[in-house]
């Protein structure tokens, strides 16, 4: 039986101004209890735009939910024109920063180098990374999806030094099921968040591989939750469109109750 709480993110994306987010977010600290947070960590990632606004209403009300950033730059400040760097979002008190989002491999060309590079960004100023790795539709079809994420993984850990990586959370997250309705089956799930953690063993040690969580995300939704968070390697879910809506999110993170 795990020991490791299940961490259930919602990941905006470029969806809810300032104002809508705090409606968003007074609605699941409304809906939420003390049980559910004792039973999930929950998160949300808002754009930047609203993580003041998120920030004051958590601080304000102290709230139990967490927040954090969906990118982060890896450089501290300077000449970067549109970035948003590590000192800020832990100015803001972020626990969370998604990293390598696949929209971010896709739309800004981020690599493993990037990655990487972002990872440690973070672990510098505070925050917690999420690295999301994941296969694409052809890559899948090629039946090359662990292999393919594994690289992923080692190219985003480069040098990063255990006493870092026993706290980062893994999103596996395949390209084909992210807001496609196309939920990949809880067995594909466990095949790669197990090789993530076999992995994780591999390059620092069983005892740290079984302290992190591994997420699954793609088309994740209240009626298909339950039997992806059976699987023994799924600690969590980072949850996209089904985050935009307060009730659909309480019930995921309900989703004992499924
Ligand atoms: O970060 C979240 C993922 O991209 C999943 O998005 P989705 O739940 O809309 O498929």
């Amino acid at each position: 039986m795990s020991t490791r709480t299940p961490l259930m993110a919602g990941n905006w994306k470029m969806n809810l101004n300032h104002l809508e987010a705090i409606a968003h977010v007074q609605k699941l600290a409304f809906a939420l209890a003390d049980k559910d947070y004792e039973a999930v960590e929950v998160a949300v990632l808002p754009p930047f735009t609203d993580l003041r606004s998120v920030q004051t209403l958590v601080d304000g009300d102290k709230l139990k939910i967490k927040y954090g950033a969906q990118d982060i730059s890896a450089q501290d400040s300077g000449a970067y024109t549109g970035e948003i760097s590590g000192p800020m979002l832990s100015k803001l008190k972020c626990t969370y920063v998604a990293i390598g989002h696949s929209e971010r491999r896709q739309y800004h060309h981020e690599n493993e180098e990037t990655c990487n590079a972002k990872v440690k960004a973070a672990y510098k100023h505070g925050l917690t990374p999420i690295l999301c790795v994941g296969e694409g539709l052809d890559i899948r079809k090629a039946g090359q999806q662990v292999q393919y994420t594994l690289n992923q993984l080692d190219g985003a850990l480069k040098d990063l030094p255990a006493e870092q990586a026993e706290s980062i959370v893994i999103a596996y997250e395949p390209v084909w099921a992210i807001g496609t309705g196309e939920v990949a089956t809880p067995e594909d799930a466990q095949e790669v968040c197990g090789a993530i953690r076999g992995r994780l063993a591999e390059l620092y040690s069983q005892e740290l591989a079984d302290k992190v969580r591994i997420q699954y995300g793609g088309s994740v939704k209240s009626g298909n939750v339950a039997a992806i968070m059976a699987q023994p390697d799924v600690d969590g879910a980072l949850i996209g469109g089904a985050a935009l809506d307060a009730d659909e999110f309480v019930k995921i993170v309900r989703f004992r109750d499924q």
